[in-house]
């Protein structure tokens, strides 16, 4: 399908529809994914009410692509500026899309590294579950080499945040954002009653996944390149302080975000690329 203005807010956009009836919606700007849709139209990402489409500022929701910087963790702005870049679309077909950001060195006075970062979406199916894949490729067009931390920062949507557990991480070392960087080990699920912001280290490619006890329903987390996976729920105080996100809609979703974090910074030679890529199996009650 072709590129769509999207008319409430002038911006680009492609619309993936599977086989199966399922539709994600990919922005140029940032190669953003801002809502991923089931067959009968369930909206299985979380987007704000409040989220602002207005570049270069971030959309907030579905999943943002943080680089070359996850968080704060170097010295550019935070998450770094690909999700404030717009992509260029390189090819699509129905139920696929790949867009691909030229950095040429001068987007950023504190990263003067010429890289290209190529982003893929593709909807599929397994069985009677929706499945999406986003996979990142980010090569090193310059001569000197370059670091980078990066993030799939995926905004899942939920019944409610005290029906969920995420599982597949109990025994995993993380660092507390909320303490300091503090070292901590996960015991059991992750369940949310309190603001959580933390890097689970070396987290296995799979078996994370969220169960939600409101809808029966199952994600599970696929992740591949990505050594480290973020959690994150902002709860009452940063959700009244984020303009682009309504008081309470911290009790509708969640982020995992399969990330190079604390485990990183990676490096990469000249001419060298690194891959990293997420899947998400939806499984309906
Ligand atoms: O508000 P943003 O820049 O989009 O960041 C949203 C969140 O992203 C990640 O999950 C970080 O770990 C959090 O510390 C941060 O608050």
């Amino acid at each position: 399908m072709p590129v769509v203005v999207d008319e409430s807010n002038g911006m680009e956009k492609l619309v993936l529809k599977s086989e199966q009836g399922a539709i994600a919606e990919v922005y140029l700007h940032g190669a953003h994914v801002v809502s991923w849709q089931d067959a009968t139209g369930k909206d299985l990402m979380f987007t704000s009410k409040q989220a602002i489409f207005k570049p270069p500022k971030a959309i907030r929701g579905g999943v943002p692509v943080c680089f070359p910087q996850f968080g704060q963790l170097g010295p550019l702005g935070q998450h770094g500026f690909a999700r404030n870049t717009k992509f260029d679309l390189l090819q699509e077909t129905a139920d696929s899309a790949t867009l691909v950001l030229k950095a040429v060195g001068d987007e950023d006075e504190k990263y003067p590294y010429p890289f290209e970062l190529t982003v893929r979406v593709q909807l599929g199916q397994q069985g009677d579950a929706p499945t999406f894949t986003q996979e990142v490729a980010a090569n090193n067009t310059g001569s000197e080499e370059m670091s980078f931390t990066a993030a799939l920062h995926t905004y899942f949507k939920i019944s409610a945040i005290g029906n969920v557990a995420v599982s597949g991480l109990d025994g995993v070392t993380y660092t507390d954002s909320l303490q300091g960087g503090q070292r901590m080990q996960q015991s059991g699920d992750v369940i949310f009653d309190q603001e959580v912001d933390r890097i689970y280290l070396a987290v296995p490619d799979s078996g994370v996944q969220i169960s939600d006890s409101g809808s029966g329903a199952v994600f599970e987390v696929h992740k591949a390149g990505f050594p480290d996976a973020v959690v994150w729920n902002p709860w009452v105080a940063k959700a009244q302080a984020m303009a682009d996100f309504g008081d309470e809609e911290y009790k509708e979703m969640l982020c995992i975000e399969p990330a190079v974090a604390g485990s990183g910074p990676y490096k990469l030679a000249p001419g060298q690329t690194w891959s990293g890529s997420q899947t998400l199996v939806y499984k309906a009650a």
